[in-house]
């Protein structure tokens, strides 16, 4: 019996977010297995790519601490779960050994992270998550954002740790940063806390959170391009 679920009161079986993963499966496999990502897990990376990445990837991480800390301050302000700012702190909390790590890793590479000139589409991105910490975005999008942002890097590192994966040896602290099980434990509960604000929204605001998603996606695939040098 159609529509008979929301009669009753019930949920659907498929949660909002799975089925996105399923209506927009081919941009999510794009983000995720990116020729740049696909070229580590199969051991032929150019050197110059991973650098020009790292570089990158340090200003855009730097651009994503006050977006997290917009995050926990929504979350504050419109969610009755006390746990919710727990599972962000923890976000913050890595983020600030993330920083350090990046500083480790230039200099093992003998990158310099002064004076990078960050690359049109991470300037874009950068802008993205500016516009998602304005105060009339509602938290259920922003969570929705800062788990997709999250799961794209956990799902892409962690496909270069699989046991077929040839991997170099030298890459491996990266793909473990955010391919580890305790990234992948906190991506989940990223997603419950989404799912939870998307299962409540009015149509409106699951909308705008799901253009959101699409946006992340797209701004990863071209994040990833970046890597190539001939932007
Ligand atoms: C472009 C991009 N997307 C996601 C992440 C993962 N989040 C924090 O580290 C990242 N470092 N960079």
């Amino acid at each position: 019996m159609e529509g008979s679920n929301e009669e009753e009161g019930k949920k659907s079986e498929v949660s909002v977010i799975e089925t996105w993963l399923r209506k927009h499966r081919s941009l999510y496999v794009g983000a995720t297995r990116h020729p740049f990502i696909r070229s580590i897990r199969d051991g032929t990376v150019d050197l110059s790519s991973f650098k020009r990445w790292l570089e990158q990837d340090y200003i855009f991480v730097r651009a994503f601490v006050p977006f997290v800390a917009g995050v926990l301050l929504k979350a504050w302000k419109e969610s009755f779960e006390s746990t919710d700012i727990d599972v962000i702190l923890s976000g913050v909390a890595s983020l600030n050994d993330e920083i350090a790590w990046f500083k480790k890793e230039a200099s093992k590479w003998g990158v310099s992270l002064i004076n990078i000139v960050p690359q049109k589409a991470n300037q874009e991105y950068c802008r993205f998550l500016e516009r998602l910490m304005s105060s009339d975005v509602e938290y259920t999008v922003a969570i929705t954002a800062f788990w997709a942002i999250e799961s794209v890097y956990q799902d892409s590192f962690a496909h270069c740790l699989e046991d077929d994966s040839k991997t170099p040896e030298e890459l491996k602290e990266t793909c473990q940063r955010w391919g580890n099980d305790g990234f992948r434990q906190y991506c989940r509960a990223l997603q419950s806390i989404a799912e939870r604000q998307l299962e409540k929204a009015p149509d409106d605001v699951r909308e705008k959170a799901e253009a959101a998603f699409l946006d992340v996606l797209e701004h990863e695939v071209e994040f990833w391009n970046m890597s190539h040098g001939d932007t």
